[in-house]
């Protein structure tokens, strides 16, 4: 099978070399072109422009950072659009909001194109291991053709129906995610300062009914405080912002998500945002806890 991957960062690159390991024909895009040297070594043609690319391969997916890039990617010059047309289908795994899949997706159906929105849960290495969780929404023929390639991609792909529902569950979810770290760095912060090795902290919660692979993974680096990062705390503040967003738009209340963008903000206005979103955990720390949680 051959397609196109558009976006070649953290996730993107780790996915489209997993594709070209399991022989599937790749011509990759990168907004800063040298990126894709890479994955040509590893047998990826190289496109010059995101038209290029579709114009190129039946089928074309994006993984990149936000909803502008996303935009930006289809509709400016040299654009998704300018060659996307009957037969041919757009897969954007990007995390975006619902408003934003539903402008790409009616832009590419009037040209008679067909789109999924099919963000992911799991991080670099989840990628890297084709273990990633699918959340796909859209037409439902593609969603059928591209699920050879989201077999190599994750390790359980959902459908969600109609467009927008993939958007909302990925950021259900890391709303979920990014507040759980807050509470996470918190604890270690409250464990340090009332006397405790947060290091225990950590072996007695794998233990407990609150175990989980984030803080099996999170907390060691972060009681070193080292963040190299696999998930850039900007894209999951970003991700809080757009979760948010959806609460407003249903009257949900969100106290504990709100209090969390908040940190997160703080970490990006400290210059953190490229790095892990464990660094949250540096601005909690200042916040009182001690320096050495
Ligand atoms: N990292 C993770 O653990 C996960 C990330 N995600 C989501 O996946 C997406 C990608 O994440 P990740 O790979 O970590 O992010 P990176 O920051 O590593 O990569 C972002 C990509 O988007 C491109 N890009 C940014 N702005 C533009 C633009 N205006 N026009 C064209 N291309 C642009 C970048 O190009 P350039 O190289 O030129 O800057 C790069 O290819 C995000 O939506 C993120 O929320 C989802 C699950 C897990
Ligand atoms: O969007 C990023 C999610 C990271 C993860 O699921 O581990």
């Amino acid at each position: 099978m051959e397609v196109g991957f558009l976006g070649l960062g953290i996730m993107g690159k780790a996915m489209a070399a997993n594709l070209l390991r399991h022989g599937f024909r790749v011509t990759v895009w990168n907004r800063t072109l040298s990126k894709c040297d890479e994955l040509a070594a590893l047998g990826a043609t190289v496109g010059e422009t995101p038209a290029a690319v579709v114009a190129k391969c039946k089928y074309t997916i994006a993984m990149l950072s936000d909803p502008s890039a996303a935009l930006s990617v289809v509709f400016d010059k040299d654009g998704v659009l300018e060659q996307i047309g009957e037969g041919k289908g757009y897969v954007d795994m990007s995390t975006v909001d619902a408003a934003t899949s539903c402008k790409i997706s009616e832009a590419v159906k009037q040209k008679a194109g067909a789109f999924v929105e099919a963000p992911v849960s799991g991080s670099k290495k989840p990628a890297e291991d084709g273990q990633l969780v699918i959340l796909a929404a859209g037409d439902k023929a593609l969603y059928g053709d591209m699920v050879p390639a989201f077999d190599v991609l994750g390790k359980k792909s959902f459908f969600l129906g109609e467009i927008g529902n993939g958007a909302k569950m990925k950021l259900v979810v890391n709303m979920i995610m990014g507040s759980t770290m807050n509470a996470f760095s918190e604890g270690l912060c409250l464990a340090d300062k009332s006397g405790l090795s947060p290091q225990t902290l950590l072996d007695v919660l794998d233990l407990g009914a609150v175990a989980n692979p984030m803080f099996k993974m999170k907390g060691p680096s972060m009681l070193q405080g080292s963040y190299n990062p696999a998930f850039p705390l900007k894209h999951q503040q970003k991700d809080m912002r757009l979760a948010l967003s959806l609460g407003d738009e249903n009257a949900v209340a969100m106290p504990v998500a709100a209090a969390a963008n908040e940190a997160f903000k703080k970490a990006r206005s400290l210059g953190l945002g490229d790095l892990d979103f464990s660094a949250v955990h540096e601005v909690l720390k200042g916040a009182g806890g001690s320096g050495q949680a």
